[in-house]
């Protein structure tokens, strides 16, 4: 049989006229090159089907076009290239066209003290969308830090000062007594509850941004936070991060309220949601705050 008799069900008539929001394929595997990695990516591909007369769309005209991964570092302009491509190969039956790229950035981090290092996996979601000329990208980072509860350090130092009175309340004060006190669990008998906590950043670039600024945002919100959770750890390392977390207690609220603030001052974010969880070690659910701006 030729391909010219091969029978095309999608460039029938729809039995119901209807337009569809959003037609293509989810989940095809896809090289990118970035930051001088190649990376495996999940791609969700498609288009609007406007014309509700037609039956289907042309997913291999989409698929091929995917192609360009292989062969262009991944930047807003190649993600726009192929949105146009999408709606060039669908002319007459879409007007929008989307991409959504799920892949994980590895990233090498320093240890806090110690000349040691290791590598975090941060999830990135990349949205592009070309509707009537209007292209968006969304840039969605996920970033791991520890949060320590500020409520319970100070329901924790109250007992370590009512212990102090226990303790020393008849007694006149030995330096070597307190210095010892303060070193042992005796004396520092309750410790604060942490959590390690996780936010949710998605931001909406602007326009004419190309280079897709993924290190910078998790750099930024990392710095914001001031206890990214670490990779190869020494105890000195722990020690410094026992002061990072003591220096930035925080509930949800307030890591929204940083990410929010630090969030701003980024020249290239013309919009963000973002969702901060604190996966409570106090409770078995968790605490949640989140936080717009242009969005
Ligand atoms: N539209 C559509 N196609 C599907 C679906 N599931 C599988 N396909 C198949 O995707 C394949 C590619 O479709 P097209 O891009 O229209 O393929 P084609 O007609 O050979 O290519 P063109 O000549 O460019 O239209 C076809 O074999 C379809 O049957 C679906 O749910 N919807």
């Amino acid at each position: 049989m030729s391909a010219l008799t091969l029978p095309d069900i999608a460039a029938q008539l729809s039995q119901q006229a209807l337009p569809l929001d959003w037609v293509g394929m989810c989940g095809i595997a896809a090289p990118l090159h970035f930051d001088g990695q190649v990376i495996r990516a999940s791609v969700d591909a498609g288009v609007s089907l406007d014309d509700g007369e037609s039956r289907g769309i042309h997913m291999s005209r989409l698929y091929l076009a995917l192609e360009a991964f292989e062969h262009e570092p991944l930047s807003a302009a190649l993600l726009r290239r192929l949105l146009e491509r999408f709606l060039d190969s669908h002319q007459g039956l879409s007007a929008s066209a989307f991409l959504r790229l799920r892949f994980d950035v590895m990233l090498k981090r320093s240890a806090l003290v110690s000349a040691l290092a290791g590598w975090k996996a941060y999830p990135i979601e990349l949205n592009a969308e070309l509707t009537d000329g209007v292209f968006h990208v969304e840039l969605n980072a996920q970033v791991d830090y520890s949060s320590t509860c500020p409520c319970s350090a100070a329901l924790a130092r109250q007992l370590i000062q009512q212990q102090f009175l226990t303790d020393f309340g008849n007694r006149s004060l030995s330096h070597e007594a307190v210095l010892s006190w303060l070193g042992s669990a005796q004396g520092i008998l309750a410790t604060p509850h942490s959590q390690r906590s996780t936010a949710y950043l998605q931001t909406r670039l602007h326009a004419g941004v190309d280079e897709l600024p993924v290190r910078a945002l998790i750099d930024h919100a990392e710095s914001a936070l001031g206890t990214a959770v670490q990779t190869a750890v020494k105890r000195a390392d722990e020690q410094a991060f026992a002061l990072a977390n003591g220096q930035n207690l925080m509930f949800c609220e307030d890591a929204a309220r940083r990410l929010n603030l630090a969030l701003k001052r980024l020249p290239w974010i013309a919009g963000f949601n973002l969702r901060v969880e604190h996966a409570e070690s106090l409770h078995a659910h968790d605490a949640v705050a989140h936080s717009q701006w242009q969005w």
